[in-house]
């Protein structure tokens, strides 16, 4: 089975903040993409890795690229205006003989690289392998009328990325029309009519996505020196 990641990178990080999008940042001392493009390939370095980017910041990476002597191959292809759209760009982009592929949020360079293989033994085993975690806090709904109450937290799960799939469904799942919903690929997938399965994810696999969570990530990656 071959095998194939889409990193999508091409937001502009506004929640973070700053003059250099959250996806170049230095974490121990190299930007957060290239740790994560890491991850992926040490999970089987045979993996297509296909980076995804705002077309703008294309010169900005290769130099980035070259000034860190980073010389993991990878295809680099031009996002869209949401992260839906640069999904969609990443899958078109995919060498036609690849049968499974993960999407990931570049921003989430703590995930474990046994997660990553799982999600790949899921989506091959049952057309999809979806990372989610437990809740740690308690949970509510909030009402219409400003009141709220408790929800059984053990009925929910967080969702993260890799989100793994057979390449042949995730590709006709995205040839839907956009709509509001679709803040994750397993939205997309399960709109088909088809049921997700869902592995555990690692909790520190965190989205970086404010300030805050950068600092989480310096400490995270100084623990694992
Ligand atoms: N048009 C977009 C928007 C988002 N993403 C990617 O989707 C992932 C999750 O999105 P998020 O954390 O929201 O990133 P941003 O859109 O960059 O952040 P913000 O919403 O704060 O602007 C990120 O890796 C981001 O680069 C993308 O590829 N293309
Ligand atoms: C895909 C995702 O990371 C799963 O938790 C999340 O839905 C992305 O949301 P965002 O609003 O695009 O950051």
């Amino acid at each position: 089975m071959k095998k194939a990641a889409i990193l999508v990178a091409g937001g502009r990080g506004t929640r973070m903040g700053g003059p250099v999008s959250k996806q170049y940042l230095p974490i121990g001392g190299k930007p957060v993409l290239m740790h994560t493009l890491e991850v992926f390939h040490e999970a089987d370095p045979s993996m297509e890795l296909i980076l995804v980017l705002p077309s703008d910041d294309f010169d900005f990476w290769e130099n980035l690229c070259r000034n860190f002597s980073f010389n993991l191959s990878h295809q680099v292809v031009a996002g869209g205006n949401s992260r839906f759209q640069s999904v969609r760009n990443g899958l078109l982009a995919l060498s036609h003989d690849v049968d499974l592929v993960a999407i990931h949020d570049g921003v989430r360079p703590f995930v474990k690289k046994e997660v990553i293989q799982e999600s790949f033994a899921q989506a091959q085993a049952t057309g999809s392998g979806v990372a989610v975690v437990s809740l740690k806090d308690s949970l509510r709904m909030l009402t219409d009328d400003g009141k709220s109450f408790s929800k059984e937290r053990q009925d929910y799960r967080l969702v993260q990325t890799p989100q793994t799939f057979q390449v042949e469904k995730i590709k006709k799942a995205f040839q839907s029309e956009e709509i509001p919903q679709f803040t994750d690929d397993a939205t997309v997938y399960e709109y088909q009519g088809w049921q997700v399965t869902l592995i555990s994810g690692n909790p520190e696999n965190i989205k970086i996505t404010t300030p805050e969570d950068l600092e989480y990530a310096d400490y995270l990656i100084s623990k694992r020196k």
